[in-house]
């Protein structure tokens, strides 16, 4: 392993310094006291932590933020200034052998079994089963919640951007909507897990070694408003030799391109030009534009479509020009622009407009690769842009998606529940009107079943001291509420979902990387038929129980 992959190595197995002990809720700790106070403290409880229903009215989620919890477990003690605060809040006669219990409080006792980290998951399964001492294991409830249910609404909503975009290159450009800093830097990480190619969050690149991009913003170009800003003009070829004025390239290149763009120079916005000019100089081989600050072309254009973007007031149409112009001059020193950014009007208009030219260049200057440049679109995206765009027809080969994804606008939160299923070895059942709230007791374990085609079939529940399904052989599923819905499956395979993760102190299972999760949240995916995944009334995955249970 080389260094620097150690370091990021390292650096994943850090923790956030605020996941700790503490980071529960009050109810957790006064619980902690009563069951202490009544003699429980020998009691061995089990806890499924599942959710109800999948977000984004989808049929499937996907499972993250495991190794946090791990994480978190190996460092669950109660510290002297934790229990000095403790004392300041909790009533004055809770009695100090509490405290003094509290002290000796750690998960050395619990295990916790777990589905595989960026797998697919349905309402009911549990994702965690966490079996140990009563009190401990309450005490996890509130911060194993936290760590799985934001990460796995993140991966999930990314991996819906992701069957969205299909090959398009998405990068999560959320951090300054996120919610909070925290939430920022988990919004990278699961949303890179889920499918996403990189993030433009800087730490989130460091800590978890995930790809880092981004282009520039509207006020780089504004920054600039005439030639005599420019203080450096000169570049050196690709490869060596005497710096070339890039300025006056580009301005003969532009001059060159007007008849291309139907357009005179009177219309091109100088400080635009001086803006790309100076940042091609900075980045010579990285040269990305955004292009929208003023317009991004002439219009009503050649292609007679009428654009949307209504920027009358603005007399400049040359953010194509200005960019073809500058790509141009950055050829002739031997450098190869990468693309353009459009962050406003119709986006796929103006991807189609940005292409048409793009071809239109790359013939008449022979420059093949002209035709290819990317273009990459931003601007309050989300999955249903994507979504219009692709019918609408578009030339867009990247996205650059901030605010909806990050804050999962359109469902902010999934519902995971830590519900007590069996205690001291004696199942236990939470009733409620609505059946579907219903717990299914016992220590169960879960079960997928797969076709020969490699397709699930359904996922099964049933009691842990059960033998498993078995390959090749008819087994009885049925619905968990109505009792008329059965079938028999024969299965191809057999997957068992909860693995143990955590016993006797110590993770006991090797963790994959982030890479790997990333993998298994691709492979996952491709087990589920389309109409599972499909956006619009996708097709429920079956949840069903053994004939037992
Ligand atoms: N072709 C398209 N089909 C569907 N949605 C689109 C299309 N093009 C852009 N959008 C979306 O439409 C919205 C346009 O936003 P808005 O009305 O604020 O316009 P704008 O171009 O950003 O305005 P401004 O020029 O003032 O910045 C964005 O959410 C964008 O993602
Ligand atoms: O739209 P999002 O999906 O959140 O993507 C990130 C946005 O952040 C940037 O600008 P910002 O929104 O800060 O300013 P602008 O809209 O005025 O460019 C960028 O230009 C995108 O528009
Ligand atoms: O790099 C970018 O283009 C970027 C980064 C964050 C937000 N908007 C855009
Ligand atoms: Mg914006």
């Amino acid at each position: 392993m080389s260094e620097t992959q150690q370091t990021s190595t390292e650096r994943r197995l850090g923790q956030n310094g605020i996941i700790q002990p503490l980071l529960t809720d009050l109810y957790q700790i006064t619980m902690a006291y009563a069951y202490w106070k009544s003699g429980k403290t020998k009691d061995c409880a089990v806890f499924d932590l599942f959710f109800r229903k999948n977000p984004f009215q989808g049929e499937f989620t996907i499972f993250a933020g495991l190794e946090e919890c791990l994480k978190f477990l190996t460092k669950f003690h109660y510290s002297a200034s934790d229990i000095e605060y403790l004392k300041e809040i909790l009533p004055s006669g809770i009695e100090d052998e509490f405290y003094e219990y509290l002290t000796t409080v750690s998960a050395k006792d619990v295990r916790l079994y777990a589905m595989a980290e960026g797998s697919v998951a349905f309402p009911r399964v549990p994702l965690m089963r966490i079996e140990g001492p009563l009190i401990i294991v309450q005490l996890l409830e509130t911060t194993l919640l936290t760590l799985v249910n934001y990460a796995s609404l993140m991966a999930t909503n990314a991996a819906r951007y992701r069957i969205a975009a299909g090959n398009m290159k998405l990068f999560e450009f959320g951090l300054r909507r996120a919610q909070g800093p925290d939430g920022g830097l988990s919004a990278s990480k699961y949303s890179y897990i889920g499918g996403f190619d990189g993030t433009s969050n800087v730490l989130a690149g460091k800590l978890f070694n995930i790809p880092v991009k981004g282009t520039h913003a509207h006020a780089y170009i504004t920054s600039f408003s005439d030639f005599s800003e420019l203080r450096n003009v000169y570049l050196e070829p690709n490869g060596g030799g005497t710096p070339r004025d890039l300025l006056q390239l580009a301005l003969t290149c532009r001059k060159n391109l007007l008849p291309v763009f139907n357009m005179v120079s009177l219309e091109a916005s100088e400080g635009e030009l001086a803006a790309l000019i100076s940042f091609a100089i900075a980045f010579p081989e990285g040269f990305m534009a955004l292009v929208d600050t003023y317009e991004v072309q002439r219009y009503p254009c050649r292609m007679n479509t009428v654009t949307t973007n209504t920027k009358s007031h603005n007399k400049y149409r040359s953010g194509l020009l200005n960019f073809c112009a500058v790509a141009l001059a950055l050829n002739d020193l031997g450098y190869r622009a990468i693309g353009i950014r459009l962050d406003s009007g119709d986006l796929a208009y103006l991807s189609n407009i940005a292409r048409h030219y793009f071809t239109e260049i790359s013939i008449k200057y022979n420059l093949p690769w002209f035709e290819n440049l990317m273009i990459m679109a931003s601007n309050d995206i989300n999955e249903e842009t994507i979504l219009s765009l692709n019918e609408q027809g578009h030339k867009i080969n990247c996205f650059g998606i901030g605010t909806h994804l990050v804050t999962c606008q359109r469902q902010p939160a999934l519902g995971c529940v830590y519900k007590m299923v069996e205690l001291n070895g004696y199942p236990r059942i939470k009733l409620s009107q609505d059946v579907g709230k219903v717990t299914m007791p016992g220590c169960k374990d879960a079960y997928r079943l797969y076709s020969e085609s490699g397709h699930a079939l359904v996922d099964l529940l049933q009691r842990s001291i059960e033998p498993p399904p078995e390959i090749n052989k008819k087994v009885l599923c049925r619905h968990p509420f109505e009792e008329s819905k059965r079938a028999y499956v024969i299965p191809s395979r057999v997957e068992k979902l909860l693995n143990l993760y955590w016993e006797a102190g110590q993770i006991c299972l090797e963790l994959p990387n982030l890479q790997q999760i990333k993998e298994t949240v691709r492979n996952s995916l491709r087990t589920l038929r389309p109409d599972i995944k499909r956006n619009l009334n996708p097709t429920p995955f079956k949840v069903w129980k053994n004939d037992i249970i």
